[in-house]
């Protein structure tokens, strides 16, 4: 008989959390879980499940576009009913969360409604919401609180006016112009979404070009491809105050930018980062300190500097995308409880961002190929879609392939538009697979397809 309530306490019930629990308790394992929320997490609360129902919501007015131009003369969108789109929304969520309870009780993990603090190294203290309070000891704890919108704090009203991507999804209405400050995944996904469902956007850029980080060219493409749809991008701007007026009819946000100008919206989206969530966890009665971004720091098999403690996902501030949170996970239930220890391989992880048009990306850019030093060739093709062809717009697919000179390997690959996010699923195994050129060139096209491209191109471009 163990002398802990619990073989492994978890704290958080997200995406690496509820996996972590349910891998551990199907070993036979006594396993409970702690949430302060409802079971599932950013990513099926307040992420990548009700963004993508949102993604899809707003596409339609660009079908419709297409649907006339397809000899659907009549075609079009009516009114988009945000009440019930968001009402749809819930119940979905609602819908999902259950699912996540449903199996973490079905593999044996005891679920409880509390927010976890610690109170020494194997012991936490529960608080419910109604404020009671208990404390609960375990052999193994792992951290899985993952992370939350970070405000700027040199902006005055920001606090009390600037929305967040938590506020997207329960809006009690739609603004008719947002502005929307930053230039990383979720910015440009909400403009898309935004300017789909019919809001005027602008997107408030501090730097040069938007989502850094992202290979050269896919940032050009995106925002060229974002400014033909009439999302407005304006960069090198940074608010430095927001105020809300009563001018004219109704009251809007007056932004005041670091050049002095300003500019109206109804309401201001701030994009601008996520933190991890570690506030409240009292991590100094154990001794741990978080690092310059607050991530709890770990080792490769995700262990902190206590043996026995663990942390995983975006509360590592490694690489913040639910399916590392979930590989996460799997590695510490090896680690810790299968005598195997599995240290989670980040490179060539592919990612899409659901932007309009999307971007789907794995392996190098050229910018990190050049900082290896690695010679490289590119091949990159700018093409309107059939589709888009047979309707006369202008919208360009841009792909991209960067190619070891001396192995011929493909290190990265990179997609701007159509089903980006779905090609770069498979291009990811190739990539992994380090496959060559050669190889690419070698698996037959589908035809008629974008993503033929892919594996028909031939002519290398100037480096
Ligand atoms: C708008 C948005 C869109 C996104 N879209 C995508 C996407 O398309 N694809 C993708 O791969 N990733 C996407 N992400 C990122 C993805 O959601 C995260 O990487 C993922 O959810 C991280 O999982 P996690 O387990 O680390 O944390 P989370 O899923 O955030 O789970 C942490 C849980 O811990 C709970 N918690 C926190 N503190 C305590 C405490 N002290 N006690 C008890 N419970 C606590 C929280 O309530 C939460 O439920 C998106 C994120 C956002 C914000
Ligand atoms: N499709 C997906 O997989 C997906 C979608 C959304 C989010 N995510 C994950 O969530 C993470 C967080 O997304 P995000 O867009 O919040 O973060 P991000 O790190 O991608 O972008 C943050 C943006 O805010 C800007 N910024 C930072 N500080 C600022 C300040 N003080 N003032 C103005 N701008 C500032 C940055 O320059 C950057 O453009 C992503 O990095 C990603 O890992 C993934």
């Amino acid at each position: 008989m163990t002398k802990y309530d619990y073989d492994l306490f978890v704290i958080g019930a997200g995406s690496g959390g509820v996996r972590a629990a349910r891998l551990a308790a199907q070993l036979g394992l006594k396993v409970a879980v702690a949430e302060e929320d409802r079971p599932g997490g950013t990513c099926v609360l307040r992420g990548c499940v009700p963004k993508k129902f949102m993604v899809y919501a707003s596409e339609v007015s660009e079908q419709v576009h297409y649907a006339q131009g397809f000899g659907w003369k009549d075609a079009s969108t009516g009114a988009f009913d945000w009440n019930s789109f968001r009402t749809t929304n819930n119940a979905e969520l609602d819908r999902l969360s259950q699912i996540y309870t449903a199996n973490l009780v079905k593999a044996g993990v005891e679920v409880i409604a509390a927010h976890a603090a610690f109170k020494d190294e194997h012991h936490l203290i529960l608080t419910t919401k109604q404020g009671g309070e208990r404390v609960v000891s375990a052999k193994t704890i792992l951290i899985a609180v993952g992370g939350w919108p970070f405000l700027p704090q040199h902006c005055p009203g920001v606090a009390e006016h600037g929305l967040t991507s938590n506020d997207m999804f329960n809006l009690p209405e739609l603004p008719k112009s947002l502005a929307i400050v930053g230039g990383g995944y979720i910015a440009v996904e909400f403009a898309g979404i935004m300017h789909g469902l019919g809001v005027d956007v602008t997107l408030l850029y501090r730097g040069q070009k938007i989502l850094r980080g992202f290979d050269d060219d896919v940032r050009d493409h995106l925002a060229s491809e974002m400014a033909l749809r009439g999302i407005k991008i304006r960069t090198q701007l940074d608010p430095v105050h927001l105020k809300k007026t009563d001018e004219g009819q109704k009251s809007q946000m007056l932004i005041t930018m670091n050049d002095g100008s300003t500019m109206l919206a109804d309401q201001v989206l701030y994009a601008s980062g996520r933190k991890p969530k570690t506030e409240g966890l009292n991590l100094d009665a154990i001794g741990i300190t978080p690092d310059v971004h607050g991530a709890i720091p770990v080792d490769s098999f995700s262990r902190t500097s206590h043996k026995h403690i663990y942390a995983i996902g975006d509360v590592t501030n490694r690489m913040n995308l639910t399916p590392v949170a979930i590989r996460e996970a799997v590695a510490f239930v090896e680690t810790a409880f299968k005598d195997n220890a599995t240290a989670y391989d980040y490179e060539n992880i592919p990612t899409a961002v659901f932007s309009q048009p999307q971007i789907g990306t794995v392996g190098l850019t050229e910018a990190e190929a050049t900082e290896k030093g690695i010679a490289y060739d590119v091949y990159q093709t700018r093409f309107r879609s059939m589709k888009t062809a047979f309707i006369g717009g202008e919208s360009r697919i841009y792909m991209k392939l960067i190619v070891d000179q001396k192995s011929d390997v493909v290190l990265g690959v990179h997609i701007v538009g159509g089903e980006a996010g779905e090609i770069i699923q498979i291009a990811g195994v190739a990539v992994k697979a380090r496959l060559t050129k050669a190889q690419w060139d070698a698996t037959c096209a589908v035809h008629p397809t974008a993503a033929e491209e892919l594996v028909t191109l031939k002519d290398k471009r100037a480096v």
